[in-house]
């Protein structure tokens, strides 16, 4: 099992959770509207900390997203709005980047949405359904998980907090392509600091 930490946005806090948890990925909010919303000034701050960043964009253009791509030397895109297979595919092509691409799952999940992204992207993020785009703080039927029918990695999203560490274990036992998770406001102590004591203790046990 892998873990992101997304939502990142100070120096202080990005180190001491690179240097207390050691998480696969973290990641740093480029949508404007976001509380979590990341500042160019950050670059230079963080840019030797060891740990794979993941940039999360909505909706951006392709100058944008490579403007960030190489000022924070990002190793992963997150797209987490309405972005084509044929833009994440030209993404990939211009950044040589990791490409991730985020489906909000509803009340039902038309896999078939899949199809077109699933020999471009590296990874799949499902996360739960909401008008602000991510960040909602709310988990969705994770039962419809149990039918996912493509090979392509996935990572789960959306309001996980330590009390689904068991339900998380158990889904990753039945799911292979289950990855990671991405976990983000049920570990905050205000938006874009993350309790690092809290996501300690909650990996700690999910990683055994
Ligand atoms: O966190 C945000 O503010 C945000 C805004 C716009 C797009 C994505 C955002 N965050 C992503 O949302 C999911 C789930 O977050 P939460 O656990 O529900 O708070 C996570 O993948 C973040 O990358």
């Amino acid at each position: 099992m892998r873990l992101k930490v997304c939502g990142m946005r100070d120096p202080d806090n990005i180190r001491d959770l690179v240097e207390v948890v050691q998480p696969d990925w973290m990641g740093l909010i480029f949508y404007p509207p976001s509380p979590r919303f990341v500042e160019n000034a950050l670059a230079e701050s963080i840019r030797n900390f060891r740990v794979n960043k993941v940039g999360v964009f909505v909706n951006a253009s392709m100058e944008e997203i490579s403007e960030k791509v190489g000022l924070f030397g990002l190793d992963a895109i997150q797209l987490h709005g309405d972005e084509s297979p044929e833009f994440a595919n030209m993404l990939k092509e211009k950044t040589g980047k990791s490409v991730w691409k985020v489906f909000l799952v509803g009340e039902e999940m038309d896999w078939e949405k899949l199809l077109p992204y699933q020999n471009i992207v590296d990874c799949f993020l499902f996360d739960t359904f909401s008008k602000s785009h991510g960040g909602s703080g709310k988990t969705f039927n994770w039962e419809l998980l149990l039918d996912y029918p493509l090979p392509t990695p996935f990572m789960l999203s959306g309001g996980l907090a330590i009390e689904h560490a068991d339900a998380i274990k158990d889904l990753q036992a039945k799911i292979p392509q289950m990855q990671g998770i991405d976990i983000n406001s049920k570990f905050e102590t205000k938006p874009g600091v993350k309790d690092i004591s809290l996501v300690r203790k909650f990996w700690d046990y999910l990683k055994t």
